[in-house]
């Protein structure tokens, strides 16, 4: 629209899932379109990258949380507040598919039932050490009702459509997406909230 200048929309993501299925390849991959040298998480760490959603700016706020288990308390201090969750599992470690459902109880008790997830079995590049089939993969996303994608960081498969869905998502739900970097709530209309010096 001419003349018109867009509220400054942010979204806090948050990626979780056990150590070493890929999370930090994964934020790497799209904000960066690299990889890291290997690097366990160690605490916390953020990225941004602003996507166009309905012609709208929406600035992502990606939390990349550690996986390890001596890290836990202080990965799920994090999710209060998220809009949004990338849960990841490898799928060249079966371990890591079960411990789904246990971060998933944690992203219920921390952000609350109505936060936004996106299941990712991420590696499915590495077809010959598959241990979790793409089948369970989806019927464990159709329990939970939520989107699942296979992926892979090192070869870029589906990781921008697995962030584009979630920020989708996210602003389909408007009032629970921050403006200006403060907790607003959005009750406009769609255009109306998106657009401020519109006259
Ligand atoms: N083949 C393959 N390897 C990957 C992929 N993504 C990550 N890796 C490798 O998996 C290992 C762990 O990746 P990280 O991104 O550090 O995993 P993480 O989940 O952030 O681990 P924590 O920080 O300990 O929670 C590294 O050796 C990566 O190179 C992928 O898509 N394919």
């Amino acid at each position: 629209m001419a003349g018109c200048t867009y509220r400054n929309l942010v979204a806090k993501l948050v990626m979780t899932g056990d150590s070493n299925v890929g999370k930090t390849c994964i934020v790497s991959r799209y904000t960066e379109n690299t990889l890291p040298s290997y690097l366990s998480t160690v605490g916390i760490d953020f990225k941004t990258k602003t996507v166009i959603i309905d012609e709208t700016p929406l600035k992502l706020q990606i939390w990349d949380t550690a996986g390890q288990e001596r890290f836990h308390t202080l990965s799920v201090s994090y999710f209060r507040g998220a809009h949004g969750f990338i849960l990841v599992y490898d799928i060249t470690n079966s371990v890591s598919f079960q411990n789904t459902s246990l971060w998933m109880k944690d992203i219920k008790m921390k952000a609350g039932e109505d936060v936004e997830v996106v299941l990712l079995g991420n590696k499915c590049d590495r077809e010959d050490e598959r241990e979790v089939s793409k089948e369970r993969g989806e019927k464990l996303a159709w329990e939970y009702g939520i989107p699942f994608f296979e992926t892979s960081a090192k070869e870029n498969i589906n990781i921008e459509n697995a962030f584009h869905m979630l920020s989708e998502a996210i602003y389909a739900q408007r009032s629970s997406v921050l403006i200006d970097q403060n907790v607003v709530n959005l009750t406009e209309p769609k255009k109306s909230s998106s657009c401020i010096s519109c006259r």
